[in-house]
């Protein structure tokens, strides 16, 4: 039976959670919305799941809708039987003035009748650190990093504490680094303090160590909120063999859907088009006739597939940053809707062709593929890069169940390499 419950705000921010727990030693599902969680009834006492992890598509959404799901969610887990819960939100902590983060850290504190909670968005392995409650991206302050132009959130600030004071009705503090440098007992004592008894408190962290005391100073909040860095310090009962097996095979049809704009991945898209076959999509075809347009992907793909199974054809969006459309022509579909339906179509068709082996970038471009192929939930297997691993996947082609692999890659995470190299991982 499942104990730790996570509520995510996307779907790669799920599978990045779930990946620090398959390390850590909890067997883990990620569920696909509320409906997911234990949608099979397989959570029962000898059941192999220790930790179920909720994807949502919450981030962006109005506040009050992001905090129905993200209720939901925390509801159809605590049903589950978990106990302790973990708010996943974005390392860059994503989010608008309005919210997300602060409204659904309020809700969820009331729900389980709960006074404090901590704010951990610090994911070392990824670069993101917080001092003096300043979010650091690698060197960068978060509002100088490549997030400042994000075009749905925006990070104009890097103090943690500022950006999620018009989010909540809470007092918002900050302990820092040399209280975490002192240790768990100290940290314990921090955060006993009757001034914070109602307080949502952003703790400094920069390394793994740091996050540890955090974990063992809070482990008996029924609530922590971070990024997946904190779960570094939460061990699982199967530490070694917590991974999920892959359903398939080398040499088993593959294929890289890439709908992400962000550096990272225009980094991926650069060496995967000197490395793989590989298609741009073709927008105005698409807008023209999205059926035929998404015929000619799929057979550029299937033809590859017959003549070679070592390098998987890539689909990509975005080559360079020029490539993103800036204007919607009049009267046409939004870009980001045209790409993100059309990869979602592509993998459908793909499955229904052969695919076995799928590899997504991009988080709205995964919601957008998982919730086509009506995936219930995902047992998280072999990390790939940090915040980024395979997981066994039923899904549904044309009204046939197939169990596929599936991996979900935040566009910012991976190296340059990871579309050639994601596929060792699977043997
Ligand atoms: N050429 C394009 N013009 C405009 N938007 C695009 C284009 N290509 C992709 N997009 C959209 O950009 C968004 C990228 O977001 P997402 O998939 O979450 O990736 P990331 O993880 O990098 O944020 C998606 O909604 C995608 O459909
Ligand atoms: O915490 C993180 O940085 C990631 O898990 C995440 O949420 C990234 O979001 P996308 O870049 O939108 O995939």
């Amino acid at each position: 039976m499942p104990t730790l419950g996570a509520i995510a705000d996307d779907f790669t921010g799920a599978t990045d959670l779930a990946t620090m727990l398959v390390a850590r030693g909890h067997r883990t599902v990620v569920a696909v919305g509320p409906d997911g969680v234990d949608a099979e009834g397989a959570y029962g006492p000898d059941a192999d799941t220790d930790a179920v992890v909720v994807a949502l598509k919450s981030r962006t959404a109005p506040v009050a809708d992001a905090v129905g799901a993200s209720l939901a969610a925390l509801r159809a887990l605590r049903a589950a039987g978990c106990r302790r819960f973990y708010f996943k939100y974005c390392s860059t902590f994503d989010s608008t003035p309005k919210g997300n983060i602060g409204p659904v850290a309020d809700a969820f504190l009331d729900e389980l009748g709960e006074r404090r909670t901590v704010v951990v968005p610090s994911f070392p392995a990824t670069g993101r650190t917080v001092y003096r409650g300043r979010l650091f991206v690698h060197d960068e302050l978060l509002e100088e990093s490549p997030m400042r132009d994000h075009p749905l959130t925006p990070m104009r600030d890097s103090r943690v504490p500022r950006l999620l004071e018009p989010q909540t009705s809470r007092p918002v503090a900050l302990v820092g680094l040399d209280t975490v440098r002192a240790g768990a007992d100290a940290l314990r004592a921090a955060l006993d303090d009757p001034a914070l008894a109602d307080a949502l408190v952003v703790v400094d962290a920069v390394s793994d160590a740091d996050l540890r005391v955090i974990a063992a100073a809070t482990e008996n909040f029924a609530l922590v909120t971070g990024a997946a860095g904190l779960a570094v310090g939460l061990s699982g009962p199967h530490a070694g063999s917590a991974r999920a097996a892959a359903a398939s095979r080398p040499g088993d049809p593959a294929v890289v859907l890439s709908g992400s704009a962000s550096a990272a991945t225009r980094a991926q898209v650069a060496h995967g088009r000197a490395h793989l076959p590989h298609r741009k999509l073709d927008l105005a075809r698409l807008r023209e006739d999205f059926t035929g347009g998404v015929a000619d992907l799929t057979a550029f793909v299937r033809a590859y597939w017959r003549e070679d199974r070592e390098r998987p054809p890539l689909l990509y969006a975005v080559g360079s940053a020029e490539d993103l459309e800036q204007e919607t022509p009049a009267g046409a579909e939004p870009a980001a809707e045209l790409v993100e339906r059309a990869l979602a179509a592509c993998a459908v068709e793909l499955v229904a062709a052969g695919a076995r082996r799928l590899l997504v970038a991009g988080g709205e471009t995964s919601g957008a593929v998982v919730t086509a192929l009506g995936a219930r939930s995902l047992a998280v297997g072999a990390p790939i890069a940090p915040g980024v691993a395979w997981a066994r996947t039923e899904v549904t082609a044309h009204g046939r169940r197939e169990t596929v692999d599936l991996a979900l890659k935040s566009g910012n995470f991976g190296t340059a390499a990871i579309f050639t190299e994601a596929w060792e991982r699977l043997a």
